[in-house]
């Protein structure tokens, strides 16, 4: 199977320090639908792990974030593609959870749910969390420099994680293209 996992916020939409809190606030980046679709047409099963603290933290609750990742599916089948399985993290980062990246949990779970081993796949994110959940799972790292990625960039990375400009790119060179 051709597995992908991405991270989302800052991967597939904008990201804000201040959290995504609400539909509105959930805003695609330029040509990560596109991507999303034309790899799922081209044979790629792309699954999404997420940490979504801001639950936890009563920013926002499940019905939201359940809305934002519809409106997700729904405008990658707009583009002719399907978006494969979403995983969420609603904890806080003191509840001492296994999914909270840079936990591999949510890594873990996405695998068994495929009846997939992880070694070797590419799982994209833009924070050194999403990194290093990757590599304690011998995934291979990829970093974004959308959302946080510049600022993740700035203070190292993992040995071997590879680095695009976006995720379009990453299809891109996914496709060979
Ligand atoms: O990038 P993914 O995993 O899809 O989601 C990240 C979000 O859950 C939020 O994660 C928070 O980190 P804390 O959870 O507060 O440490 C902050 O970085 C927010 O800016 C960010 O929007
Ligand atoms: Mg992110
Ligand atoms: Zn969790």
């Amino acid at each position: 199977m051709k597995l992908l996992i991405l991270d989302r916020d800052g991967v597939i939409n904008y990201d804000s320090d201040a959290y995504i809190k609400n539909l509105d606030e959930w805003i695609p980046l330029p040509g990560a639908i596109e991507a999303i679709a034309r790899l799922s047409q081209a044979g790629w099963t792309v699954a999404v792990a997420t940490n979504q603290s801001g639950v936890a933290r009563g920013y926002y609750d499940l019905a939201t974030l359940d809305a934002m990742h519809a409106r997700l599916r729904e405008l990658v089948a707009v583009q002719g593609g399907e978006l494969g399985l979403i995983v969420h993290c609603i904890h806080g980062p003191d509840e001492g959870c296994a999914c909270r990246k840079p936990k591999p949990g949510m890594l873990e779970q996405i695998a068994a749910y495929y009846g997939e081993a992880l070694k070797g796949v590419w799982f994209v994110g833009d924070s050194s969390g999403d990194l290093t959940a990757a590599k304690t799972v011998d995934c291979q790292p990829v970093l974004v420099k959308t959302g946080k990625g510049e600022r993740t960039l700035a203070k190292g990375l993992p040995a071997g994680t590879l680095i695009f400009d976006d995720l379009a790119a990453v299809a891109d060179q996914l496709l060979h293209l």
